[in-house]
């Protein structure tokens, strides 16, 4: 997709049902992402900025220009409580667009985690103030203030497409997208995907092997596959 809506701000959001939001925050995004069908994950370059990073909201999108934060002081304004913003760049960047300061900012807002397709600074401060940012890129070198860009456009972040109000899941597996129709279906298809992996826990737990409960040894066998002394 190209990022071609230049200079807008999209003040009405259609979010997620808060309901199906909540519902989804329960699961990881390994168990989002295999129940959506293995679809709306993020690259994996986009890493936690410290390790317990974890976060589940709305999206607020921002197109973002390279080397410029400007448009993250524009988004902020569009921030409701239980977003998540999302930023993306109109082309590779991996400044440090933001730190404790937005978000601090972002959090009096009732943000409740950043994934940006560029880097972040004041990772100790973003720690200890325990609000959980996802990155390209941890970097210290700061950015202007000089360029246009948008706030709730359709976006690319990470190589997938976030559309405002959508839901964003960011655990230490990565970041995943549930489109804002599907939210609660896909957490109905989490519940039921996490019921059937209990199932199979509690079968490893007492010594079951992957062989016998997938019934691999059929398949193996008709391959040819020898066990020898
Ligand atoms: O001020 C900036 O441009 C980014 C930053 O370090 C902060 O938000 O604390
Ligand atoms: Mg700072």
């Amino acid at each position: 997709m190209e990022h071609t809506e230049i200079g807008v701000v999209r003040t009405t959001v259609d979010r997620a049902d808060p309901e199906a939001v909540a519902e989804l925050s329960k699961y990881g995004v390994a168990t989002i992402h295999e129940a959506m069908g293995r679809v709306g994950l993020m690259r994996p370059y986009l890493r936690p900025a410290h390790p317990k990073a974890r976060m589940c909201g709305t999206a607020v999108t921002v197109l973002l220009q390279p080397g410029d934060n400007w448009m993250l002081h524009v988004a902020a304004e569009q921030i409701r409580e239980g977003d998540v913003v999302v930023a993306a760049c109109t082309t590779e960047s991996d400044d440090g667009f933001f730190g404790e300061l937005l978000a601090t900012s972002f959090r009096a807002r009732g943000c409740v985690g950043l994934v940006i397709d560029g880097g972040v600074r004041d990772v100790t401060d973003l720690e200890d103030m325990d609000f959980p940012v996802f990155s390209r890129a941890v970097n210290a070198k700061g950015t202007v203030k000089a360029t246009l860009g948008s706030v709730n456009v359709p976006v690319v972040c990470g190589n997938a497409l976030v559309r405002p109000g959508d839901v964003i899941v960011a655990d230490a597996d990565g970041v995943v997208v549930v489109p804002r129709e599907r939210a609660a279906e896909v957490a109905a298809a989490s519940a039921a995907r996490e019921a059937n992996e209990e199932g199979k826990r509690t079968q490893f737990r007492a010594g079951k092997l992957g062989l016998d409960m997938y019934g691999m040894r059929g398949p193996l066998a008709e391959l040819g596959l020898r066990y020898e002394d």
